[in-house]
Protein backbone atom coordinates (compact mmCIF):
# COMPACT_ATOMS: atom_id res chain seq x y z
CA UNK A 1 0.00 0.00 0.00
CA UNK A 2 1.18 3.41 -1.05
CA UNK A 3 2.60 6.28 1.60
CA UNK A 4 2.73 9.94 1.32
CA UNK A 5 6.86 9.75 2.81
CA UNK A 6 7.54 10.51 -1.20
CA UNK A 7 4.64 13.06 -2.46
CA UNK A 8 1.28 12.64 -1.97
CA UNK A 9 -1.50 10.22 -1.03
CA UNK A 10 -5.22 10.23 -2.33
CA UNK A 11 -7.52 7.38 0.44
CA UNK A 12 -10.33 7.50 -1.74
CA UNK A 13 -13.58 5.77 -1.10
CA UNK A 14 -13.84 5.91 2.69
CA UNK A 15 -17.02 5.04 3.62
CA UNK A 16 -17.03 6.86 7.11
CA UNK A 17 -14.47 8.93 7.96
CA UNK A 18 -14.17 9.40 11.78
CA UNK A 19 -12.84 13.02 12.09
CA UNK A 20 -13.06 13.82 15.88
CA UNK A 21 -12.27 16.79 15.16
CA UNK A 22 -13.87 19.51 17.08
CA UNK A 23 -13.72 22.27 14.76
CA UNK A 24 -15.84 20.80 12.69
CA UNK A 25 -19.29 21.33 15.07
CA UNK A 26 -22.00 18.70 14.75
CA UNK A 27 -20.39 17.55 10.89
CA UNK A 28 -17.52 15.66 12.59
CA UNK A 29 -18.20 11.97 10.58
CA UNK A 30 -18.08 12.42 6.64
CA UNK A 31 -19.21 9.29 4.60
CA UNK A 32 -18.38 9.03 1.05
CA UNK A 33 -15.48 10.58 2.00
CA UNK A 34 -11.59 11.21 1.09
CA UNK A 35 -8.65 12.01 2.48
CA UNK A 36 -5.21 13.63 1.22
CA UNK A 37 -1.94 12.63 2.79
CA UNK A 38 1.21 14.93 2.10
CA UNK A 39 4.32 14.24 3.52
CA UNK A 40 3.70 14.31 7.55
CA UNK A 41 0.26 16.45 7.07
CA UNK A 42 -3.19 15.85 6.44
CA UNK A 43 -3.32 18.33 3.28
CA UNK A 44 -7.23 17.72 2.08
CA UNK A 45 -10.22 16.03 3.03
CA UNK A 46 -13.96 15.88 2.14
CA UNK A 47 -16.17 14.07 -0.74
CA UNK A 48 -14.50 11.44 -2.79
CA UNK A 49 -16.00 13.05 -5.71
CA UNK A 50 -14.36 16.22 -5.19
CA UNK A 51 -10.76 14.94 -4.34
CA UNK A 52 -7.91 16.53 -6.08
CA UNK A 53 -5.49 14.46 -7.72
CA UNK A 54 -2.38 13.11 -6.15
CA UNK A 55 1.09 11.46 -6.66
CA UNK A 56 -0.53 8.01 -5.87
CA UNK A 57 -4.51 6.80 -4.90
CA UNK A 58 -5.50 3.91 -2.74
CA UNK A 59 -9.07 3.16 -2.94
CA UNK A 60 -10.29 2.20 0.75
CA UNK A 61 -13.29 0.11 -1.04
CA UNK A 62 -16.01 1.80 1.50
CA UNK A 63 -14.13 0.97 4.65
CA UNK A 64 -13.92 2.88 7.83
CA UNK A 65 -10.96 5.69 8.56
CA UNK A 66 -10.39 6.75 12.33
CA UNK A 67 -7.48 8.93 13.92
CA UNK A 68 -5.18 6.93 15.11
CA UNK A 69 -5.02 5.84 18.62
CA UNK A 70 -3.46 8.25 21.10
CA UNK A 71 -2.43 6.29 23.94
CA UNK A 72 -2.14 8.67 26.45
CA UNK A 73 -0.70 6.08 29.65
CA UNK A 74 1.85 3.22 29.52
CA UNK A 75 4.58 1.90 31.21
CA UNK A 76 6.20 0.44 28.71
CA UNK A 77 10.14 0.47 30.10
CA UNK A 78 10.22 -3.06 31.95
CA UNK A 79 11.58 -6.47 32.10
CA UNK A 80 10.51 -9.09 33.66
CA UNK A 81 6.81 -11.16 33.82
CA UNK A 82 3.94 -11.25 36.12
CA UNK A 83 2.28 -13.81 35.23
CA UNK A 84 1.77 -15.86 38.77
CA UNK A 85 0.60 -12.40 40.08
CA UNK A 86 -1.71 -12.04 38.05
CA UNK A 87 -2.74 -16.17 38.61
CA UNK A 88 -3.16 -15.28 41.82
CA UNK A 89 -5.25 -12.03 41.45
CA UNK A 90 -7.81 -14.45 38.93
CA UNK A 91 -7.82 -16.74 41.71
CA UNK A 92 -9.17 -14.18 44.00
CA UNK A 93 -5.92 -12.14 45.98
CA UNK A 94 -6.61 -8.37 45.43
CA UNK A 95 -3.64 -5.90 43.51
CA UNK A 96 -1.40 -5.17 45.89
CA UNK A 97 1.01 -1.91 44.71
CA UNK A 98 4.00 -4.06 46.13
CA UNK A 99 3.76 -6.28 43.06
CA UNK A 100 5.65 -2.96 41.47
CA UNK A 101 8.77 -4.30 42.92
CA UNK A 102 8.59 -7.20 41.26
CA UNK A 103 9.27 -5.28 37.94
CA UNK A 104 11.57 -3.27 39.65
CA UNK A 105 14.48 -5.83 40.58
CA UNK A 106 13.86 -7.31 36.64
CA UNK A 107 14.37 -4.03 34.99
CA UNK A 108 17.41 -3.27 36.94
CA UNK A 109 19.19 -6.82 36.31
CA UNK A 110 18.43 -5.87 32.09
CA UNK A 111 21.34 -4.41 30.76
CA UNK A 112 20.43 -1.22 28.43
CA UNK A 113 20.23 -3.19 24.93
CA UNK A 114 17.80 -5.81 26.26
CA UNK A 115 15.29 -2.85 27.76
CA UNK A 116 15.26 -0.78 24.18
CA UNK A 117 15.04 -4.27 22.22
CA UNK A 118 11.73 -4.91 24.83
CA UNK A 119 10.28 -1.05 24.57
CA UNK A 120 10.76 -1.33 20.67
CA UNK A 121 8.84 -4.46 20.38
CA UNK A 122 5.77 -3.01 22.85
CA UNK A 123 5.66 -0.35 20.64
CA UNK A 124 5.34 -2.30 17.52
CA UNK A 125 2.66 -4.48 18.94
CA UNK A 126 0.96 -0.81 19.84
CA UNK A 127 1.35 0.17 16.36
CA UNK A 128 0.39 -3.02 14.86
CA UNK A 129 -3.08 -2.14 16.73
CA UNK A 130 -3.35 1.50 15.44
CA UNK A 131 -1.83 3.54 17.79
CA UNK A 132 0.01 6.65 16.51
CA UNK A 133 1.04 8.76 19.58
CA UNK A 134 2.57 6.84 22.47
CA UNK A 135 3.24 8.51 25.85
CA UNK A 136 5.45 6.25 27.86
CA UNK A 137 6.55 6.40 31.84
CA UNK A 138 9.63 5.96 34.21
CA UNK A 139 9.07 4.19 37.20
CA UNK A 140 10.31 0.88 37.36
CA UNK A 141 13.95 2.17 37.95
CA UNK A 142 13.28 3.66 41.36
CA UNK A 143 16.84 5.34 41.88
CA UNK A 144 18.56 8.41 40.17
CA UNK A 145 20.71 6.30 37.71
CA UNK A 146 17.85 3.85 36.80
CA UNK A 147 15.29 6.11 36.73
CA UNK A 148 17.68 8.41 34.10
CA UNK A 149 18.37 5.40 32.48
CA UNK A 150 14.76 4.92 31.76
CA UNK A 151 13.84 8.08 30.77
CA UNK A 152 16.60 7.81 28.33
CA UNK A 153 15.94 5.32 26.57
CA UNK A 154 11.79 5.67 26.76
CA UNK A 155 12.80 9.33 24.87
CA UNK A 156 14.16 7.07 21.93
CA UNK A 157 10.70 5.29 21.16
CA UNK A 158 7.83 7.00 22.71
CA UNK A 159 6.28 10.29 21.70
CA UNK A 160 6.22 11.88 25.26
CA UNK A 161 7.63 10.64 28.86
CA UNK A 162 6.63 10.74 31.93
CA UNK A 163 8.85 10.98 35.21
CA UNK A 164 7.17 8.37 37.62
CA UNK A 165 9.87 7.91 40.24
CA UNK A 166 6.99 8.30 42.58
CA UNK A 167 5.82 4.80 41.65
CA UNK A 168 6.61 3.01 44.76
CA UNK A 169 9.04 3.98 48.12
CA UNK A 170 11.47 0.94 47.23
CA UNK A 171 12.00 -1.60 50.18
CA UNK A 172 14.16 -0.49 52.76
CA UNK A 173 14.23 3.26 51.89
CA UNK A 174 12.53 6.17 54.53
CA UNK A 175 9.43 7.20 52.21
CA UNK A 176 10.07 10.69 52.84
CA UNK A 177 14.07 10.27 52.26
CA UNK A 178 13.11 8.81 48.86
CA UNK A 179 10.41 11.67 48.60
CA UNK A 180 13.11 13.94 48.55
CA UNK A 181 15.20 12.58 46.24
CA UNK A 182 12.21 12.14 43.78
CA UNK A 183 12.34 16.01 43.75
CA UNK A 184 15.75 16.76 43.67
CA UNK A 185 18.48 14.43 42.49
CA UNK A 186 15.84 12.45 40.17
CA UNK A 187 14.24 14.64 38.83
CA UNK A 188 17.36 16.90 37.96
CA UNK A 189 18.81 13.56 35.85
CA UNK A 190 16.00 12.79 34.43
CA UNK A 191 14.74 16.22 33.67
CA UNK A 192 16.56 16.33 30.23
CA UNK A 193 13.98 13.14 28.78
CA UNK A 194 11.18 14.47 29.76
CA UNK A 195 8.16 16.48 29.48
CA UNK A 196 5.78 15.26 32.37
CA UNK A 197 5.71 14.33 35.83
CA UNK A 198 3.65 11.89 37.79
CA UNK A 199 2.74 10.57 40.93
CA UNK A 200 0.95 7.42 42.42
CA UNK A 201 -0.86 9.04 45.32
CA UNK A 202 -2.63 5.84 46.67
CA UNK A 203 -2.32 3.95 49.81
CA UNK A 204 0.63 2.20 49.78
CA UNK A 205 2.28 3.99 47.76
CA UNK A 206 2.40 8.03 47.96
CA UNK A 207 0.61 9.57 51.11
CA UNK A 208 -0.99 13.27 50.34
CA UNK A 209 1.76 15.28 51.25
CA UNK A 210 4.60 13.62 49.49
CA UNK A 211 2.39 13.99 46.54
CA UNK A 212 2.08 17.04 46.47
CA UNK A 213 5.55 17.80 46.81
CA UNK A 214 6.65 15.85 44.01
CA UNK A 215 4.41 17.62 42.07
CA UNK A 216 5.04 21.18 43.28
CA UNK A 217 8.92 20.72 42.43
CA UNK A 218 8.14 18.76 38.98
CA UNK A 219 6.09 21.68 38.34
CA UNK A 220 9.20 24.24 39.32
CA UNK A 221 10.80 22.29 37.00
CA UNK A 222 8.93 23.10 34.08
CA UNK A 223 7.33 19.67 33.77
CA UNK A 224 3.66 18.97 32.97
CA UNK A 225 1.52 16.93 35.47
CA UNK A 226 -0.36 14.25 35.51
CA UNK A 227 -1.05 11.89 38.76
CA UNK A 228 -1.84 8.21 39.03
CA UNK A 229 -5.37 8.32 41.47
CA UNK A 230 -8.03 7.11 43.04
CA UNK A 231 -7.51 3.25 41.70
CA UNK A 232 -7.92 1.28 44.70
CA UNK A 233 -9.95 3.52 46.82
CA UNK A 234 -11.29 6.69 47.12
CA UNK A 235 -8.42 9.30 47.91
CA UNK A 236 -6.85 12.76 47.46
CA UNK A 237 -5.90 12.34 44.18
CA UNK A 238 -8.13 13.58 41.96
CA UNK A 239 -8.36 16.95 44.31
CA UNK A 240 -4.63 17.23 44.29
CA UNK A 241 -4.57 17.04 40.29
CA UNK A 242 -7.78 19.75 40.19
CA UNK A 243 -5.56 21.95 42.40
CA UNK A 244 -2.29 21.38 40.62
CA UNK A 245 -3.90 21.79 36.97
CA UNK A 246 -3.03 18.79 36.10
CA UNK A 247 -3.48 17.94 32.29
CA UNK A 248 -4.79 14.33 33.64
CA UNK A 249 -5.55 12.09 36.33
CA UNK A 250 -6.15 8.83 35.85
CA UNK A 251 -7.32 5.30 36.84
CA UNK A 252 -10.39 6.62 38.66
CA UNK A 253 -12.38 3.97 39.76
CA UNK A 254 -13.18 5.21 42.84
CA UNK A 255 -14.25 8.69 43.05
CA UNK A 256 -16.36 11.23 45.36
CA UNK A 257 -19.20 13.22 44.29
CA UNK A 258 -17.11 16.01 45.35
CA UNK A 259 -13.96 14.28 43.42
CA UNK A 260 -16.59 14.15 40.09
CA UNK A 261 -17.72 17.95 41.23
CA UNK A 262 -14.15 19.09 41.33
CA UNK A 263 -13.05 17.32 37.83
CA UNK A 264 -16.31 19.12 36.15
CA UNK A 265 -15.22 22.88 37.56
CA UNK A 266 -11.92 22.23 35.89
CA UNK A 267 -13.99 22.11 32.48
CA UNK A 268 -16.53 24.81 33.47
CA UNK A 269 -14.70 27.36 30.89
CA UNK A 270 -14.31 25.03 28.29
CA UNK A 271 -16.64 24.31 25.07
CA UNK A 272 -16.72 20.39 24.56
CA UNK A 273 -18.80 20.88 21.41
CA UNK A 274 -16.20 22.98 19.63
CA UNK A 275 -12.69 22.16 21.46
CA UNK A 276 -12.65 25.68 22.75
CA UNK A 277 -12.03 27.65 25.95
CA UNK A 278 -9.84 27.24 28.47
CA UNK A 279 -8.84 23.54 29.76
CA UNK A 280 -9.12 21.44 32.73
CA UNK A 281 -7.95 18.11 34.02
CA UNK A 282 -8.74 15.43 31.93
CA UNK A 283 -10.46 12.11 33.23
CA UNK A 284 -8.23 9.22 32.12
CA UNK A 285 -10.06 6.21 32.31
CA UNK A 286 -8.09 3.02 31.92
CA UNK A 287 -10.44 0.00 31.04
CA UNK A 288 -8.39 -3.31 30.46
CA UNK A 289 -6.55 -2.06 33.68
CA UNK A 290 -9.92 -2.00 35.90
CA UNK A 291 -11.15 -5.47 34.36
CA UNK A 292 -7.17 -6.85 34.91
CA UNK A 293 -7.46 -6.14 38.88
CA UNK A 294 -11.64 -6.79 38.91
CA UNK A 295 -11.45 -3.30 39.79
CA UNK A 296 -15.18 -1.74 39.25
CA UNK A 297 -14.94 0.53 35.78
CA UNK A 298 -14.19 4.00 36.43
CA UNK A 299 -17.33 6.05 35.54
CA UNK A 300 -16.71 7.20 32.63
CA UNK A 301 -20.68 8.04 31.59
CA UNK A 302 -20.95 10.06 34.69
CA UNK A 303 -18.03 12.02 34.07
CA UNK A 304 -18.71 12.41 30.41
CA UNK A 305 -22.26 13.54 31.68
CA UNK A 306 -21.03 16.09 34.56
CA UNK A 307 -18.95 17.89 31.70
CA UNK A 308 -15.66 16.38 32.05
CA UNK A 309 -13.12 15.22 28.72
CA UNK A 310 -12.32 11.77 29.67
CA UNK A 311 -9.69 9.88 27.59
CA UNK A 312 -9.14 6.21 27.38
CA UNK A 313 -5.64 4.43 27.21
CA UNK A 314 -4.09 1.30 27.56
CA UNK A 315 -2.13 1.81 31.26
CA UNK A 316 -0.28 -1.17 29.08
CA UNK A 317 1.79 -2.68 32.05
CA UNK A 318 3.20 -6.05 33.09
CA UNK A 319 1.48 -5.79 36.78
CA UNK A 320 -2.27 -4.23 36.02
CA UNK A 321 -2.73 -4.36 31.97
CA UNK A 322 -0.18 -6.22 29.86
CA UNK A 323 -2.67 -4.94 26.57
CA UNK A 324 -1.76 -1.97 24.79
CA UNK A 325 -4.57 -2.61 22.72
CA UNK A 326 -6.56 0.46 22.16
CA UNK A 327 -9.07 -1.55 20.13
CA UNK A 328 -9.95 -3.34 22.85
CA UNK A 329 -10.30 -0.37 25.27
CA UNK A 330 -12.79 1.14 23.07
CA UNK A 331 -14.89 -1.92 22.76
CA UNK A 332 -14.85 -2.16 26.51
CA UNK A 333 -16.22 1.70 27.22
CA UNK A 334 -18.67 0.94 24.45
CA UNK A 335 -19.75 -2.54 25.80
CA UNK A 336 -19.88 -1.87 29.42
CA UNK A 337 -18.75 1.66 30.45
CA UNK A 338 -22.05 2.93 29.05
CA UNK A 339 -20.51 5.25 25.94
CA UNK A 340 -21.54 5.54 22.34
CA UNK A 341 -19.10 4.76 19.78
CA UNK A 342 -18.27 8.06 19.05
CA UNK A 343 -17.39 9.09 22.35
CA UNK A 344 -15.21 6.34 22.86
CA UNK A 345 -13.44 7.03 19.70
CA UNK A 346 -13.21 10.21 20.82
CA UNK A 347 -11.70 9.37 24.04
CA UNK A 348 -9.10 7.03 22.62
CA UNK A 349 -7.73 9.87 20.03
CA UNK A 350 -8.58 13.65 20.87
CA UNK A 351 -9.05 12.32 24.37
CA UNK A 352 -5.53 11.31 24.96
CA UNK A 353 -4.41 14.08 22.56
CA UNK A 354 -5.81 16.94 25.24
CA UNK A 355 -4.82 14.78 28.39
CA UNK A 356 -1.35 15.16 26.15
CA UNK A 357 -1.47 18.74 25.11
CA UNK A 358 -1.05 17.81 21.49
CA UNK A 359 -4.40 18.56 20.21
CA UNK A 360 -4.45 21.62 18.76
CA UNK A 361 -2.22 23.35 16.35
CA UNK A 362 -1.60 23.02 12.01
CA UNK A 363 1.36 24.11 10.39
CA UNK A 364 -0.09 27.82 9.74
CA UNK A 365 0.46 28.41 13.64
CA UNK A 366 3.55 25.58 14.17
CA UNK A 367 1.73 23.18 15.52
CA UNK A 368 1.29 19.84 14.51
CA UNK A 369 -2.28 18.15 16.33
CA UNK A 370 -2.54 14.57 16.21
CA UNK A 371 -5.72 12.87 17.72
CA UNK A 372 -8.05 14.33 14.99
CA UNK A 373 -8.08 14.25 11.10
CA UNK A 374 -8.10 18.15 9.60
CA UNK A 375 -5.73 20.14 7.47
CA UNK A 376 -2.77 20.67 8.65
CA UNK A 377 -2.72 18.03 11.32
CA UNK A 378 -0.25 15.16 11.50
CA UNK A 379 -1.27 12.26 9.14
CA UNK A 380 -2.22 9.60 11.74
CA UNK A 381 -4.75 7.54 10.29
CA UNK A 382 -5.95 4.08 11.21
CA UNK A 383 -8.54 1.80 8.17
CA UNK A 384 -10.85 -0.49 10.02
CA UNK A 385 -11.68 -3.59 8.04
CA UNK A 386 -14.85 -2.78 8.84
CA UNK A 387 -17.70 -0.18 7.22
CA UNK A 388 -18.00 1.93 10.45
CA UNK A 389 -16.15 2.08 13.55
CA UNK A 390 -19.34 0.24 15.55
CA UNK A 391 -17.72 -2.67 14.13
CA UNK A 392 -14.77 -1.97 16.97
CA UNK A 393 -18.07 -2.79 19.28
CA UNK A 394 -20.30 -4.69 17.32
CA UNK A 395 -17.60 -7.00 16.31
CA UNK A 396 -14.93 -7.58 19.54
CA UNK A 397 -11.96 -9.13 19.65
CA UNK A 398 -11.62 -9.00 16.10
CA UNK A 399 -8.52 -8.27 14.17
CA UNK A 400 -10.20 -4.94 12.21
CA UNK A 401 -6.96 -2.61 12.51
CA UNK A 402 -6.54 -3.06 8.15
CA UNK A 403 -3.85 -0.19 7.93
CA UNK A 404 -2.05 2.41 9.76
CA UNK A 405 -0.39 5.36 8.66
CA UNK A 406 1.79 7.62 11.17
CA UNK A 407 3.34 11.15 9.86
CA UNK A 408 2.04 9.95 6.80
CA UNK A 409 4.32 6.79 6.64
CA UNK A 410 2.57 3.64 6.62
CA UNK A 411 3.72 1.67 9.52
CA UNK A 412 0.84 -1.79 9.65
N1 LIG B 1 -0.97 2.07 39.67
C1 LIG B 1 0.20 2.21 39.51
N2 LIG B 1 0.97 1.84 38.49
C2 LIG B 1 0.55 0.90 37.46
C3 LIG B 1 0.75 -0.51 37.87
C4 LIG B 1 2.16 -0.83 37.99
C5 LIG B 1 2.45 -2.26 38.33
O1 LIG B 1 1.69 -2.93 39.05
O2 LIG B 1 3.50 -2.69 37.83
C6 LIG B 1 -0.85 1.20 37.01
O3 LIG B 1 -1.05 2.30 36.52
O4 LIG B 1 -1.76 0.37 37.11
ZN1 LIG C 1 -0.36 3.61 35.14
Amino acid sequence: MPDATNGSLLITNIGELMTQDPARGRDTVLRGAAVVLEGERIAWLGPSAAAPAADAAYDAAGRAVLPGWVDSHSHLVFAGDRTAEFEARMAGESYQAGGIAVTVAATRAADDDELLRLLRARAAEATAGGTTYLETKTGYGLDVAQEARSARIASAVADQVTFLGAHLVPAGVDPDEYTDLVCTGMLEAVRPYVQWADVFCERGAFTEEQSRRVLAACREAGLGLRVHGNQLGEGPGVALAVEFGASSVDHLNYLSDADVDLLAGSWAGWESGSGTGERGTVATCLPACDLSTRQPLAPARRLLDAGVEIALASNCNPGTSYTSSMNYCVTTAVLQMGLSVHEAVRAGTYGGALALGVHTGTDTDGGRAVGSIAVGHRADLHLLDAPSATHLAYRPGMPLTAAVWRAGKQVA
